[in-house]
């Protein structure tokens, strides 16, 4: 196959959270279809150097902060593209149709009611999920998490899974009940559990664990998109086995040594690198991680961090 077309492209996000999507010329490859604004980059340009000149010449703004939110592959009938997303938070002057095209704000969860190119699944995906992921800690009782719980959503969290290994089943489904109330409107709750589970709670997304990944992988997504779905990923292996299941997003470990996987060899930040440059999906790097890594994280092609006690409060 031939070289891939290298492209930047933006979400763009205003301070009240809403995205910047463009409308394709009805002209141009996938016309019609809504994009985030962007386009090739020239020879000998950097990255950063092309998504601020297409910034400018496509809605005449000049981006001040930026950081890398996504990379991703695609074939489309054997052309090649390599979407090189960044998140713009920071820009100067009022964006506009430059080139005559339809631009929107669109408020993230939103965004799957327009229609991108194929390519645009992941990245969407990236748009819609925060910076950081909280584990909850084990060993707590149900008042201590649903207070963390609280806690954490006062502090800004806005994605949770609950993670209660040592918990007795009947005691964690019960405490799943309360935290998706708790969560309702605020932050996206994922739960970890028994396969057998999945379809009782609707309002929760799932995360898997590498071994249900490695057993169910091979039947695709258990559900449709519109629930979320992640699992738990340590190699290049089980990030394969993420792709042929379609989930949304992933975490990968450890990053460091960790007290909960004492024994586990650390993948540390060049590995993690490594390996997310061949996946497509938002990943999550977990194992020692604090907010002080969120930019090296981001650096290393990650969606942010996923913590246990990087992000409990109480
Ligand atoms: N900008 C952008 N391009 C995307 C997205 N999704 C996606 O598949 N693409 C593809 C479509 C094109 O094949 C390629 C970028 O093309 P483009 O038309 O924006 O390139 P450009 O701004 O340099 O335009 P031109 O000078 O070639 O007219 O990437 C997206 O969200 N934003
Ligand atoms: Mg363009």
């Amino acid at each position: 196959m031939s070289e891939s077309i290298h492209v930047a492209a933006a979400v763009i996000r205003a301070t009240d959270g809403r995205v910047l999507i463009a409308r394709r010329p009805d002209d141009k490859p996938h016309g019609g279809l809504w994009e985030f604004p962007g386009g090739k980059v020239e020879t000998g340009e950097t990255v950063e150097a092309a998504l601020a000149r297409e910034l400018d010449e496509e809605l005449g703004i000049a981006v001040t902060v930026a950081r890398p939110l996504i990379r991703v592959t695609h074939d489309y009938s054997g052309k090649r593209v390599l979407l090189d997303v960044w998140e713009v938070t920071g820009f100067s002057g009022a964006p506009r149709g430059a080139e005559g095209q339809s631009i929107v704000w669109v408020a993230p969860r939103a965004l799957t009611d327009y229609e991108f190119p194929a390519a645009n699944q992941p990245v969407v995906a990236a748009a819609r999920l925060p910076d950081r992921y909280l584990v909850t800690p084990q060993d707590l009782t149900a008042q201590q998490l649903l207070q963390g719980v609280r806690a954490a959503l006062d502090s800004g969290i806005r994605l949770i899974q609950l993670r209660a290994p040592d918990m007795f089943s009947a005691d964690y489904r019960d405490m799943a009940v309360d935290a998706i109330g708790l969560c309702a409107g605020r932050a996206q709750l994922m739960l970890k559990g028994p396969f057998e589970w999945l379809g009782d709670f609707p309002a929760a997304g799932w995360h898997l664990t590498s071994t249900q990944l490695r057993e169910h992988a091979c039947r695709g997504r258990p559900f449709p998109v519109g629930r979320w779905l992640a699992a738990s990923c340590h190699d290049a292996e089980e990030l394969a086995l993420a792709t042929e299941m379609e989930v949304d997003f992933v975490t990968l470990s450890p990053i460091q040594p960790t007290r909960t996987h004492p024994e586990a060899v650390p993948l540390g930040w060049a590995g993690a690198a490594a390996l997310l440059d061949n996946f497509n999906r938002p990943a999550y790097l977990l194992g020692g991680m604090t907010p002080a890594d969120l930019p090296q994280a981001m650096q290393a092609g990650a969606q942010g961090i996923a913590s246990i006690r990087g992000l409990w409060r109480v």
